[in-house]
């Protein structure tokens, strides 16, 4: 039996000495994981916000860092919220390895082996007979699509990629997602796909269920979806035609096709946007440049020319409405299964505020996204590819005009305003998580600021 365990939020000790001894295993912990958002300060405080007995010996945990003790159901206090499953064990079988957070020092877990529950093959089978039958355990809420049968004894596994959240993967036939930073409301990544599967959208998987919760205040934590066994995913089938020296035009004029097509979705199953005053847009490009540049000194002496590229908006052709978009298209965000083009992920960029995320927005911000992912892709090759990127941008642009009716080669200053913001996220991304790859926006940072384009 699932119970919630009596915690007052925003304090590590409310459960007593055990809380203490995880939240001190934690802050070491949390800087170390790739969904950490705030691996640029250390984790000195670290408050339980929720916690839940899932199952016997699983215990499911809402942590905040980084801000001021959030009131519960009131508003969300600064800082991040992550969610966590947790499991202790005397002592860790070696395929646990990975898992391992600590071991606790104090309180009734002392000498325990605390691990990240995920890893563990039998939480995972547990979590998802949660799914499979809806219900409540505390404050958590399991829901799932009315239609949808989930058979049971599914065998899972975690995915290993390092990504902005973590993935679990049954028997090939379902995938759940699990939420890592959690922000208030309905997560894009549940509401989009169930919108645009109600359209009869056959781009997108849909949702078959879901849990959430209701404290300290609502939000999606997890997503169950089918999963495409034999799909690949567009940034390792792009690394693959460059090693081989294939043309991969055929697949990016597909893949334009494919973007325009969920936009057009997009468009029909959210109210469309009014288009937000042009001058707000250069003004939010610009404040997004000089903070990324305050954190990244490198970005510094390119701002001036940067700027130019935002300012020219002003003066262009407004493009297409806003609307709700993906936000963060890259070639790692589309699968291939067989000769269709699946789009997934519609979190957005995870370190922008979900109410931006869902707000309506330009759709060349996408088009602008998967222009980038050529070129980073192109750029993983030695000598750099630079014709390779040019090519699959004109086909994947070619797809998108067949498709929606405007192309985007005719938007210059709107794609370059777009690229530019795009590039500067992807250089404070780069510096926050993978510093090794920061020559890569930094070449088009440097090739936009100078050269225009
Ligand atoms: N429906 C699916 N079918 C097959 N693979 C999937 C599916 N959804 C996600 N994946 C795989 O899981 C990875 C992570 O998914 P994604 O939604 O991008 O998570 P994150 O937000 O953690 O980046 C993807 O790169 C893809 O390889
Ligand atoms: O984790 P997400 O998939 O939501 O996206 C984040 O991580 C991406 C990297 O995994 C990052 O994408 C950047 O690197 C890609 C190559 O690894 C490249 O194809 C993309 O064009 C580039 O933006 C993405 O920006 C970030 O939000």
């Amino acid at each position: 039996m699932s119970k919630a365990v009596s915690h007052r939020p925003g304090s590590t000790t409310g459960s007593g000495r055990p809380l203490a001894s995880l939240a001190g295993l934690l802050r070491d912990w949390l800087p170390r994981q790739r969904w950490f958002a705030g691996k640029d300060r250390p984790v000195t405080d670290l408050s339980v916000l929720s916690l839940t007995e899932l199952f016997p010996g699983c215990l499911h945990l809402l942590v905040h860092t980084g801000g001021g003790v959030p009131a519960p159901g009131g508003t969300p206090p600064a800082g991040d919220c992550y969610q966590l499953l947790l499991s202790v064990r005397k002592q860790l079988a070696p395929r646990l390895d990975r898992a391992f957070i600590g071991r606790a020092e104090e309180g009734s877990l002392a000498g325990l082996a605390v691990y990240d529950a995920l890893y563990d093959p039998r939480a995972a089978q547990l979590l998802l007979e949660r799914l499979r039958r809806p219900g409540t355990a505390g404050p958590l809420r399991f829901e799932s699509d009315a239609a949808a049968r989930v058979p049971g004894g599914l065998a899972p596994r975690l995915l290993d990629a390092e990504q902005s959240n973590s993935s679990l993967v049954y028997g090939d036939a379902y995938i759940l997602k699990v939420f890592r930073r959690i922000q208030p409301g309905v997560n894009p990544d549940l509401e989009v796909p169930g919108a645009l599967a109600a359209q009869g959208c056959a781009r997108v998987p849909a949702p078959v269920a879901w849990f959430r919760t209701e404290e300290p205040w609502p939000a999606t934590l997890g997503v169950l979806q089918p999963f495409l066994p034999d799909a690949a995913d567009g940034w390792t089938l792009a690394l693959r035609a460059l090693v081989a020296g294939d043309d991969f035009t055929t697949e990016a004029h597909e893949l334009g096709r494919a973007v325009a097509e969920v936009h057009l979705a997009l468009a029909t199953a959210f109210p469309p946007g009014v288009h937000g005053e042009t001058s707000r847009t250069v003004a939010a490009m610009t404040a997004r440049l000089d903070a990324a540049a305050r954190c990244v000194p490198a970005l510094a002496p390119f701002v001036p020319g940067l700027r130019t590229a935002f300012a020219a908006l002003a003066t262009c052709d407004a493009g297409p409405p806003a609307q709700r978009i993906h936000g963060d298209v890259h070639l790692g965000q589309v699968l291939r299964a067989g000769e269709d083009w699946f789009v997934i992920d519609f979190e957005g960029e995870p370190s922008r505020p979900l109410s931006e995320r869902c707000s309506a927005q330009s759709p060349v911000r996408d088009i602008a996204g998967m222009l980038r992912s050529f070129d980073y892709a192109a750029r993983q090759r030695r000598p750099w590819r630079p014709d390779w990127a040019r090519l699959c941008r004109e086909a994947f642009c070619a797809g998108y005009a067949a498709r929606a009716g405007w192309d985007p080669r005719t938007k210059h200053a709107l794609l370059r305003a777009h690229e530019t913001d795009r590039a500067v996220y992807e250089v404070l991304y780069e510096a926050r998580h993978r510093p090794d790859w920061l020559p890569v926006p930094m070449a088009a940072i440097e090739r936009l600021a100078v050269r225009g384009g």
